[in-house]
């Protein structure tokens, strides 16, 4: 059995050194050569240094080569999938894309099943996501997932491949349900981590976590995925973990917000541009968003944190 993971980011490293265990061959895959040298080298990947990597992990810069496996793991940004997969020769016929990212790609306004529906229309894709930090993941802590593929029996076999013993996937076949579960519950962390950072206290997050919730399940709706999906560990498990943990990058670009202080830009924020994807859709339909919208004008700066809450707080009074 073998496995290629394309990005050897801190979600990419922590899958492949999972993955090794049970005698699988894992091929990570770096685009930059000089990395892959490095990693060759001290066996660390820069994005996740406190992990080692198992000898058994094999290290590549050659995308065509990495490519050639069965099952390929797609770990770098949403905004980069797309042309990851145009870098990629090879039509893909059969193999299984699996789509590790989270978000909402900005140029096509669709998910990860929906950019690899368009590069690599022969491909199988499917979608795996759910609550779990890399650092639990490469450090064999338990952690559940969502393995998402709308074909049964690639569903299974790959539930079966890509299961370990601290790696526990449950199956589904709502691949839109799933991957929105992992693109809308950053937004929702953006403005827990506003809200605690500015000093609103654990109430006030709770109150952002579940009307949130409400707002990732009218777009679920809106977008044809199952509520049942959103209810499970893609959705609902993933918001109460973002929402809730420093780990969180999302939710610590909340907090600088709500502190008014700096914020590391080089680290991968999916939920800033899922914000404004999220705001497009809100403008552009009938759906009451207001807590994506405020976030997506949060981080632009266009609102200051203080405004944000101020256009949450005073929207008329509504059941629930
Ligand atoms: N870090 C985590 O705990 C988790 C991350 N994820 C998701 O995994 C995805 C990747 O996140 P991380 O690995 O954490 O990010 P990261 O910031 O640690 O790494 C991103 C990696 O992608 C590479 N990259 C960027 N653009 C590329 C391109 N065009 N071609 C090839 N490589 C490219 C970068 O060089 C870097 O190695 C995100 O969508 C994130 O939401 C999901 C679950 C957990
Ligand atoms: O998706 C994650 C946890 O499930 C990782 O969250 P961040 O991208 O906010 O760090």
């Amino acid at each position: 059995m073998s496995i290629a993971v394309l990005g050897s980011g801190a979600f990419g490293t922590a899958l492949a050194i999972a993955l090794c265990s049970g005698g699988r061959e894992v091929t990570l895959w770096a685009r930059d050569p000089a990395t892959v040298t490095a990693m060759r080298e001290t066996r660390r990947a820069p994005r996740l240094p406190e992990a080692p990597l198992p000898d058994s992990l094999t290290l590549t810069d050659n995308l065509a080569e990495a490519a050639r496996a069965p099952v390929l793991l797609l770990s770098v940004p949403m905004q980069s999938l797309s042309s990851l997969l145009g870098q990629i020769d090879d039509d893909l016929d059969g193999t299984a894309l699996v789509a590790c990212c989270k978000g909402i790609d900005l140029a096509s306004m669709t998910g990860p099943s929906g950019v690899i529906a368009t590069a690599k229309p022969q491909a199988v894709p499917a979608v795996l996501t759910g609550p779990s930090f890399a650092k639990d993941i490469a450090a064999g802590l338990p952690t559940a997932l969502t393995l998402a593929c709308a074909e049964a029996d690639w569903a299974q076999d790959l539930q079966r491949q890509l299961s370990t013993r601290s790696l526990r996937l449950y199956r589904s076949d709502d691949m839109v349900g799933a991957e929105l579960g992992g693109a809308l519950k950053n937004v929702i962390a953006i403005a827990c981590g506003a809200a605690i950072g500015a000093g609103l206290g654990d109430s006030a997050r709770a109150a952002l976590l579940t009307r949130g919730f409400a707002e990732m399940m009218r777009i679920a709706e809106h977008m044809g995925a199952r509520a049942e999906t959103l209810n499970g560990l893609c959705g609902l498990g993933d918001l109460t973990l973002t929402c809730t943990s420093d780990l969180s990058r999302n939710y610590r670009l909340g907090l600088a917000l709500g502190r008014g202080t700096d914020f590391n830009p080089n680290l991968t924020v999916e939920g800033a541009a899922t914000a404004q994807a999220l705001a497009k859709i809100a403008e552009t339909t009938a759906l009451d968003l207001p807590i994506c919208t405020t976030v997506a004008h949060l981080v632009t700066g266009a609102l200051s944190v203080s405004q944000a809450l101020d256009a949450l707080i005073s929207r008329p009074l509504k059941e629930e």
